[in-house]
């Protein structure tokens, strides 16, 4: 009786050491992945493997998926080894699950893991589902399904959109053909200073497109829209395809035709993209002039032709040009580009708004003088105009009277005049600008000239196709 009064106190110190020691450590945990493992070892399980591209180097979707849902388990935070990323919003933290780590997941009762592995070959990666196959008939379906589901929604509501850049060699990928990055231009139609009208017709023109599914499908079309945007360099032709895709709400596959190395590897980027893309292509007019080049006119016209577009439909192509003059006629016949839309240097109600957005100014003395300056022919960019603005925007007065002396030096102005096709030109006040009615008018009649002609009539599915290719504009 005595020792175990002596005995007592021992054994309850003892415990507690041994429950300290446990909690301190984690000896606990070692165990419970132990006794996992264990009891794992006793099951026979059903690996299912979904790798990141397919035979044809095309991302696979459902990759996108489970990654985005394996990213947003709280489990990823037990993985040994995560990597952290910033988001969209600078303090956002990201995790990763990093290669050949295991993450856990439970699903009806089922428990399920997941391993990120490096494929044979070296580059791509593959996600292992790893399933007990007492489960396998249960929960299979279902939890592919509710992985589905909780990816769809968390894009939905992240919104983030990609801006993919092709890299030099096929070879030399690791995943594929594109490098992507989180696509921040903060340019959208709001901030974009031109008509009102031209802005609402564009909007409108791709809401349509979006909608048009079964019309494509029946006139047996690829689902694609394409764009040329082209004008003097600062016009805001890039901003205008950050604004697209931003309304759009599309990644963004910005081609660098130097570093394309033939027609077939161009074909392959293409096929290599997904559905939901816009696909662009800057400054084609000076590719196009260089005298070595890897790709051919003939490569160009194809893959605006679509012709190769397989799997990803749903695509708006945007090519941006200075000007349309050397370019060749193939590139710009009807049926080619659907819509042409031009982008002119500044005139005073485009000068008007950006001293307002940029200076806070609606009215100003020296306004009259400007107004005579723009008349006389004088013209800058947005974008220098901008520019201008940005580095005196402490003082309006001394902005505006930079404005006007880089106008006055810049004596040639009527140099500076864009021909669209050779018969219009645009630059000078009188001729009109970005604000031009005349300007304005006659352009989306020719653009949009079937736009109303079909809204009057409703019961047909409307085709802006035939009529706003402006070729010949
Ligand atoms: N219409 C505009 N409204 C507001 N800002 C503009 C406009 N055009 C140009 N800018 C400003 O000028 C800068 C350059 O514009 P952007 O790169 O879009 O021109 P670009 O036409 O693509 O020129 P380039 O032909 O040289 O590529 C941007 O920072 C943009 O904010
Ligand atoms: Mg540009």
């Amino acid at each position: 009786m005595v020792n175990m009064m002596i005995l007592i106190p021992f054994l309850l110190v003892g415990l507690f050491l041994i429950l300290r020691f446990l909690f301190k450590t984690s000896l606990l945990l070692i165990l419970l992945q132990k006794f996992q493992c264990l009891e794992d070892w006793l099951h026979v399980h059903q690996l299912y493997r979904v790798p990141q591209f397919n035979h044809l180097f095309q991302e696979n979707e459902l990759y996108v998926k489970v990654s985005t849902y394996l990213n947003s388990l709280p489990s990823l935070e037990d993985s040994d080894f995560t990597n952290l990323f910033t988001g969209s919003k600078s303090n956002d933290i990201l995790l990763h699950l990093d290669t050949d780590q295991t993450i856990r997941d439970v699903f009806l009762g089922a428990r399920v893991s997941w391993t990120l592995e490096k494929s044979e070959n070296g580059g791509a990666r593959v996600l292992v589902l790893r399933i007990r196959k007492n489960d396998k008939r249960r929960i299979l379906r279902p939890y592919l399904q509710h992985i589905l589901s909780v990816a769809g929604d968390i894009s939905q509501r992240k919104k983030e959109i990609k801006l993919r850049m092709n890299v030099d060699s096929p070879s030399s990928g690791e995943n594929g053909r594109w490098r992507s990055v989180p696509f921040n231009h903060p340019a959208s139609f709001d901030t974009l200073v031109m008509d009102v009208d031209l802005k609402n017709k564009v909007k409108a023109d791709l809401e349509m497109f979006l909608k048009s599914k079964q019309f494509y499908q029946r006139l047996g079309r690829v689902w694609k829209r394409s764009y040329l945007l082209y004008g003097p360099s600062g016009t805001g032709k890039s901003s205008f395809v950050a604004a697209m895709a931003r309304f759009l709400n599309f990644d963004v596959y910005d081609i660098d035709l130097s570093k394309v190395s033939d027609d077939s590897d161009l074909k392959m980027l293409l096929l290599q993209s997904s559905s939901k893309s816009m696909i662009v292509v800057e400054d084609l007019d000076r590719f196009l002039m260089e005298k070595s080049k890897n790709v051919s006119l003939r490569g160009i016209l194809n893959f605006m032709d679509g012709i190769i577009s397989c799997c990803g439909e749903e695509r708006v192509m945007v090519f941006t040009m200075n000007s349309k003059d050397e370019v060749d006629e193939a590139l710009l016949r009807p049926g080619r580009i659907d819509v042409h839309i031009q982008f002119p240097l500044c005139d005073f109600p485009c000068f008007k708004h950006l001293a307002n957005n940029y200076l806070g100014v609606k009215e100003h003395k020296l306004f009259p003088q400007l107004e005579e300056i723009f008349q006389g022919g004088a013209s800058l960019s947005p974008a220098e105009i901008g520019e201008i603005m940005i580095s005196n925007r402490s003082s309006p007065t001394r902005a505006l009277k930079s404005v006007i002396s880089a106008m006055q030096t810049n004596a040639g102005a009527k140099s500076r005049r864009v021909s669209g096709d050779g018969a219009e030109e645009i630059g000078g006040g009188e001729q009109g600008g970005l604000f031009s009615r005349e300007h304005s008018v006659r352009d989306f009649r020719k653009l949009y000239g079937l736009l109303k002609m079909g809204s009057r009539r409703k019961d047909e599915p409307l085709d802006l196709g035939s009529a706003d290719k402006d070729g010949s504009n």
